[in-house]
């Protein structure tokens, strides 16, 4: 197998992305000393955009000029967060996901200047929190707290956050560890009580198809139970058409024994309809199951809730 000398890495240019970075430098210069790396940062049009995401033209706001930038060959090897990259469509057509590296954290974190945990934020506590998702479970579940749009990169609303725009907020625990900031966090919020998007804690390689030279040195990197994870979770997402606006969940596991098991949610945005499907995988293949849960959900009218939904 021929390694390329030279590998060029682009992604968003925030400093959460940046670690993932080095993360996928670290592992692909394990795996093959000598190779270098080089990294294109790329702002992409999430980042420069701070208002509504679905004001936003089309899906793909965190990924849309990082795949251009692959297509047009000005870099070789691009780094997602699956989270980001739409699953109700294809891939950009002539790319393809070359590996998924082993899961981190897929839990949310409250980040409260305090420590207080979620159970003890007095009434009004304001929320910082742009995501439909979290702001349908909590109005399930903590119906007096507020949640106060929020967006920007994670070191952006940390930072909002100590100017008192906001009094806590919910972010990734992931993404808080990449950039070296888990020492915020006041409580890593059970999947129980916040049940993660659809690839949380994943990340992404994605090549140009034809590199066939690249995309089998860097499947390495794989890892099988992330690639299982990942694979139900997005065709439970493909299967279920959301958009912007429609709060859904899903979480796949493979458990000690090996076995794989998809949870996944739909909700109303204020959280007062949430509709809710867990299987295990059994004789299924992974997209099998994410169709099937999917199914499930459709069956109790999740075609509904979501088209319901302003988008
Ligand atoms: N939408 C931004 C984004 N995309 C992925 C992560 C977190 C890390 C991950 O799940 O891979 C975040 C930040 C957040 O939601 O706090």
């Amino acid at each position: 197998m021929a390694v390329p000398e030279l590998i060029r890495i682009v992604s968003r240019d925030s400093p959460m992305a940046l670690a993932q970075v080095e993360r996928v430098r670290a592992e692909l210069t394990a795996a093959h000393p000598g190779v270098r790396t080089e990294v294109v940062p790329v702002r992409t049009t999430g980042d420069k955009w701070l208002g509504d995401l679905s004001q936003v033209e089309g899906k793909g706001a965190f990924t849309k000029e990082v795949d251009a930038a692959l297509l047009a060959g000005e870099a070789d090897l691009a780094v997602h967060c699956v989270k980001d990259v739409p699953a109700d469509r294809p891939l950009p057509a002539g790319t393809v996901f070359a590996a998924f590296l082993e899961r981190d954290d897929v839990r949310d974190a409250l980040v409260h200047p305090d420590g207080l945990t979620l159970d003890a934020l007095p009434p009004g506590t304001r929320i910082g929190t742009s995501s439909v998702r979290r702001v349908a479970q909590l109005a399930a579940t903590h119906p007096q707290l507020r949640c106060v749009p929020l967006r920007g990169n994670a070191n952006r609303r940390l930072a909002k956050l100590a100017e008192g725009e906001v009094d806590a907020l919910l972010l990734a625990a992931a993404g808080l560890e990449r950039i070296g900031r888990a020492d915020v966090i006041s409580e890593v919020l059970s999947p129980d009580v916040m049940l993660p998007p659809v690839g949380a804690g994943v990340l992404a390689l994605q090549c140009r198809e034809g590199d066939t030279g690249l995309i089998e040195a860097v499947s390495v990197l794989s890892h099988p139970d992330t690639h299982r994870e990942t694979t139900a979770e997005r065709m439970l997402l493909h299967v279920l058409q959301g958009h912007c606006n429609s709060p859904i969940a899903g979480l796949a596991r493979v458990d000690r024994s090996g076995e794989l098991s998809l949870r996944a949610c739909v909700f109303t945005p204020d959280g007062k309809t949430r509709l809710n499907a867990h299987e295990w995988a059994g004789r299924l293949d992974p997209a099998t199951l994410g169709t099937s849960v999917a199914v499930a959900l459709l069956r109790q009218g999740a075609r509904e809730v979501i088209d319901g939904i302003p988008h």
